[in-house]
């Protein structure tokens, strides 16, 4: 968690309010932090804390005084009266019994509400001031509620709650120094004791205290907040058509066709730029190392000599802490340019490393324009009306509606999305939930659906979109089919429905837009950095040892190509598993793939980069990952890639478990391997039956 470092003797202040009031957005604001918020509530499910300065010019003093504070961000809550764990959480901070850090009553509470919806959003306010803590409402999105012609008399709302009332803009970083003001003032050590010259917000009511609070907000709301008529954007109309069981499932495919359709359409320059880029490397490498035959012989004391000084400099730098890590690299390196002939080491360079990285790279443009879209979708407020639709096909199928958010969050990694499933309330939802979000396209997916989609359909960016879109629905159709299953035999029961409040629309925020595709790209390039170099140069020696005995001899440089492919290590083993995936119309390359896959879905493309690249013939022209894998012909001389094939392992991965992280994290949430096993087995087995059917009956109708 960000900044718990926190001395226990700085003031705590809480920002509370109603879901989807701008809370994270304010915290962010203040903390100059980038923690993750959308316009739907339940985004925030845990606390977040940082330390900010707060000042103030001391009136007696006349001078600036700072103090530093810890802001806590809370998730969203209706009433103190709580019904789902997260709001739990916030109500036990705010009542001082979070057990742990926060073990103390808040020093003071900052209550966020909604300027476009005051009403509503200030019964919160009633229960929080009734309290009698030190409190500031801070009434944020003033940039909306005055676009819509809202005009809120600040000084008599706060007359009416006898507290600070601070308008502020946390998008537009509007009222932020007041806040702070604010804060200081009622944090500081030698502060005043205020007098509360307020009625308690429900007196004299004998009945429902609900009634009464909601009738208490609806009053101040009604003397301090004025509608300019006919100013404000009246969107009821669009909202029931969005939510409508058949307009607004054919706006939610539409719309997500549209992006995907932006996506194949903006990409192409992006990837090919990507590409030449890494060729271009390629190129650079080859002609830096020494190719004459002198050079070759006396390549291996330059080795040594260049395997001696990286040794050094790794032993220095191993001095300095922090750089250990960069140190042992070094070493390796240093041990395996030693002990390399150097044509082996210009093949691991151009290969194992350029080629295996710009495998996977090249995708990053397609993963960047995808999350730059459904971000400004989900701020915009669209995607909580595409939850609204898509709950009532959950619920039938036996989802929990509150499994909508983590199933968004499963968009991007299941593991966030399995974590996400905490806000269940019942363990049958939660556990459900949690066996069906690996089927859903991840990040790490789409690098597979872009390459099978530029190798089938490259010049049709809607035919693409479309074969994209599809392979969504899929993994979408296999998980509610999955649930639907579960619920008839497993684990038996009902899902509990979900009260979702459609939360105002907004102007999306590119800058947030921005910052999470930065994010999400930052995410992408490390795995590539990390993960992937390491298989892809374990895979290079796999690929390359043992070499061809020198006695024989062939025809064509492909064919020795070929041939020591198949002599490696990693050409045996595809060439044992080939019977058990030749029904899927696999040839033992892939095999290859799908087995260094089962350790990250996107090594596939840089095992088939670094795989097919081989055994290519060097004389030949190199060519794009793409561009290889298109010319490949099996010895019968029919093309590997064929539409029967590209789809059957497009579906293959659609439906496969091929995650050990997401099973760690299942086994921890479900508290037992015996879930992580079930969901391995249930998902393998599906998946080579699917592309099994897929692909024979493509082939039976002369797609092979
Ligand atoms: N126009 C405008 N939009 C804002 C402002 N503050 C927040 N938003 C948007 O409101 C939405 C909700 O913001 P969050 O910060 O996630 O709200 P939250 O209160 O933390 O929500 P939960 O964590 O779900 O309770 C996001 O789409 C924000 O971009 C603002 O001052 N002006
Ligand atoms: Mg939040």
């Amino acid at each position: 968690m960000p900044g718990s470092d926190v001395s226990a003797t700085k003031p705590v202040v809480l920002l509370v309010g109603n879901p989807n009031v701008g809370k994270t957005s304010l915290f962010n604001a203040l903390a100059g932090m980038r923690a993750k918020t959308a316009n739907y509530p339940g985004i925030t499910v845990d606390l977040r804390k940082a330390m900010i300065q707060v000042a103030a010019v001391d009136k007696d003093s006349r001078c600036q005084a700072t103090s530093e504070i810890e802001l806590v961000d809370l998730p969203g809550l209706y009433s103190m009266e709580t019904a789902s764990p997260e709001e739990e959480v916030a109500a036990r901070s705010i009542r001082g019994e979070f057990q742990g850090e926060l073990s103390r009553l808040p020093d003071a509470v900052v209550v966020v509400v909604d300027a476009t919806n005051i009403a509503r959003t200030l019964v919160l306010a009633g229960e929080i001031l009734d309290r009698n803590l030190p409190t500031i409402v801070a009434v944020n999105l003033i940039d909306a509620a005055e676009s819509s012609g809202t005009e809120i008399r600040f000084d008599e709302l706060s007359e009416k709650l006898g507290c600070p009332v601070i308008p502020v803009s946390a998008r537009k970083a509007r009222g932020l120094g007041e806040l702070r003001e604010a804060i200081y003032e009622l944090t500081k050590p030698a502060r005043p004791l205020l007098p509360i010259a307020r009625e308690p917000c429900v007196a004299g009511c004998g009945g429902c205290p609900f009634a009464a609070r909601f009738e208490w907000a609806d009053g101040v709301a009604g003397s301090s907040v004025r509608q300019t008529p006919g100013k404000g954007v009246k969107l009821e109309w669009l909202d029931r058509l969005l939510t409508s069981q058949g307009i607004g499932l054919v706006t939610l495919l539409g719309v997500m066709l549209s992006v995907f359709f932006l996506i194949f359409s903006l990409a192409d320059l992006p990837m090919s730029a990507i590409e030449d880029g890494f060729g271009w490397a390629g190129r650079v490498i080859d002609n830096l190392l020494p190719s004459s035959p002198l050079a070759t012989m006396i390549w291996l004391p330059i080795a040594t000599a260049i395997s001696l000084s990286v040794f050094a400099v790794a032993y220095w730098l191993n001095e300095t802490k922090w750089t250990r890590l960069w140190a042992s690299v070094a070493v390796l390196t240093s041990l395996v340019i030693g002990s390399l002939p150097l044509d082996d080491f210009r093949s691991l360079a151009i290969d194992g490393v350029v080629g295996g990285i710009a495998g996977v790279v090249v995708f990053l443009p397609q993963i960047c324009i995808l999350f730059f879209f459904i971000t400004l979708l989900e701020d915009s407020g669209y995607m909580a009306r595409g939850a609204f639709v898509m709950e009532r096909l959950m619920r039938r199928v036996g989802l929990p509606g509150k499994a909508f958010v983590p199933m968004l969050s499963a968009h991007a990694c299941a593991i966030p999305g399995i974590m996400a499933a905490r806000t269940i309330e019942t363990w049958r939802d939660r556990l459900v939930t949690i066996l069906v979000l690996p089927l859903l396209t991840c990040s790490a997916r789409l690098p597979v659906y872009v390459m099978v989609a530029a190798l089938l359909f490259g010049d049709s960016p809607w035919q693409a979109s479309l074969m994209f879109a599809g392979a969504y629905l899929l993994g979408l159709l296999a998980a509610f089919g999955t649930a639907f299953l579960l619920k008839k035999t497993v684990v038996p029961g009902e899902a509990a429905p979900l009260v979702l409040e459609l939360p105002n629309y907004r102007m999306p925020s590119f800058r947030n837009a921005w910052f999470t595709t930065v994010e999400r790209a930052t995410v992408f390039l490390r795995g590539a950095g990390t993960t992937i170099l390491l298989i892809s140069v374990v895979l290079w020696a796999l690929a390359t040892y043992p070499k061809l005995p020198e006695e024989r001899t062939f025809s064509s440089d492909k064919q020795q190509a070929q041939a020591a492919l198949e002599y490696s290590y990693a050409g045996r083993c595809g060439q044992m598993v080939e019977p058990i995936f030749a029904p899927l119309g696999f040839d033992w390359k892939i095999d290859v793939g799908i087995i260094t896959s089962f350790a990250a879905r996107e090594v596939l493309v840089s095992t088939l980069s670094i795989v097919y690249g081989l055994g290519e013939d060097a004389a030949e022209e190199p060519a794009g990952l793409v561009e290889t894998l298109r010319r490949q012909r099996r010895p019968d001389g029919t093309l590997v890639f064929s539409t029967a094939t590209g789809l059957s392992l497009l579906v293959f991965f659609v439906l496969a478990m091929q995650c050990l992280p997401t099973q760690v994290v299942t086994k921890r949430e479900t508290g037992s391997w015996r879930w992580a096993v079930f969901q391995f087995i249930y998902m393998t087995v599906l998946a080579y039956v699917a592309a099994l059917i897929v692909y024979q009956s493509l082939a039976a109708a002369g797609y092979a």
